[in-house]
């Protein structure tokens, strides 16, 4: 039997917010029922820009984003690529549907920084209206749907969010949720950085999620004559150098 990923019910209706108060709550890892999703968007992509604040993990972190996973379809493994980039564990088993909107924070060493990053989980139906403000969304579609996903990513975010195209269960040639030739094709039409993941094997993981931070951290700080850091460039870089694949 399957049960609902669901926030319901669980912790507080409370949102992370965009100041220091939020770093004080006990959660690392915030549920929210679905029907509070939308009042509990952050206002912010940028959560905390300054010298080293305590995250509620006990860790210090110099600079936090807010990173969406959303725009993936259901089933498309959104859950599982943030349990295996956060706690490196697979969650095998029965599908359990996400519902509402989840968070989970992780804070990594990008440049000699300690960059934050609160990635939220949501629920394949939820979309974008509850992560209108995040920066990055990270998008994990069947590829016939990518179009509409990203009107609707343009529509319903800020102008300057990062988009990265994910083509997650590469490792499994039944499950893999695009074939790469076409994902390279299809992101390369539409402009935006792609890459395979595999939350089961690993395959990626850390490097999609550094990808990001470094872009992010690279837009925050960059001064004005420095050439905009290339996320594409970077990702097929680190794979030729590792070989083929992180994991
Ligand atoms: N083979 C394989 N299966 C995966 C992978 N990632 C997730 N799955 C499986 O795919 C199913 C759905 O994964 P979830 O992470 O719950 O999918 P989701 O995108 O969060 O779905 P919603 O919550 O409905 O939006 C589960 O049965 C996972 O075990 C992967 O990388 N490889």
């Amino acid at each position: 039997m399957s049960r609902k990923k669901t926030g319901k019910g669980k912790g507080s209706s409370k949102s992370p917010k965009a100041s220091p108060s939020s770093s004080s709550s006990s959660r690392d890892s915030g549920r929210m029922a679905k029907g509070l999703a939308a009042a509990a968007a952050p206002t912010s992509g940028l959560v905390y820009p300054c010298r080293p604040s305590l995250g509620n993990s006990g860790e210090f972190y110099d600079i936090a984003f807010k990173v969406s996973d959303a725009g993936g379809d259901s089933g498309v493994g959104k859950t599982c690529l943030l349990v295996r980039f956060k706690d490196g564990a697979f969650l095998a088993g029965s599908f359990i549907s996400t519902v509402g909107i989840d968070f989970r924070n992780k804070v990594m060493g990008i440049d000699a920084l300690k960059v934050k990053l609160q990635i939220w989980d949501t629920a394949g139906q939820e979309r974008f209206r509850s992560v209108t403000h995040a920066y990055i969304v990270m998008l994990m579609v069947r590829f016939t749907c990518l179009s509409a996903w990203l009107t609707e990513i343009h529509e319903f975010t800020q102008q300057d969010v990062v988009v990265m195209l994910l083509g997650n269960k590469a490792d499994s040639t039944h499950d893999r949720v695009v074939k790469r030739e076409e994902g390279e094709k299809l992101a390369k039409e539409f402009g935006v950085p792609f890459m395979e993941t595999s939350a089961r094997s690993g395959l990626n993981v850390e490097l999609a999620f550094t990808a990001v931070a470094k872009e992010l951290k690279h837009r925050t700080m960059k001064e004005p004559d420095e050439p905009n850091f290339q996320l594409q460039e970077y990702v097929d870089k680190e794979m030729r150098t590792a070989g083929c694949c992180h994991s």
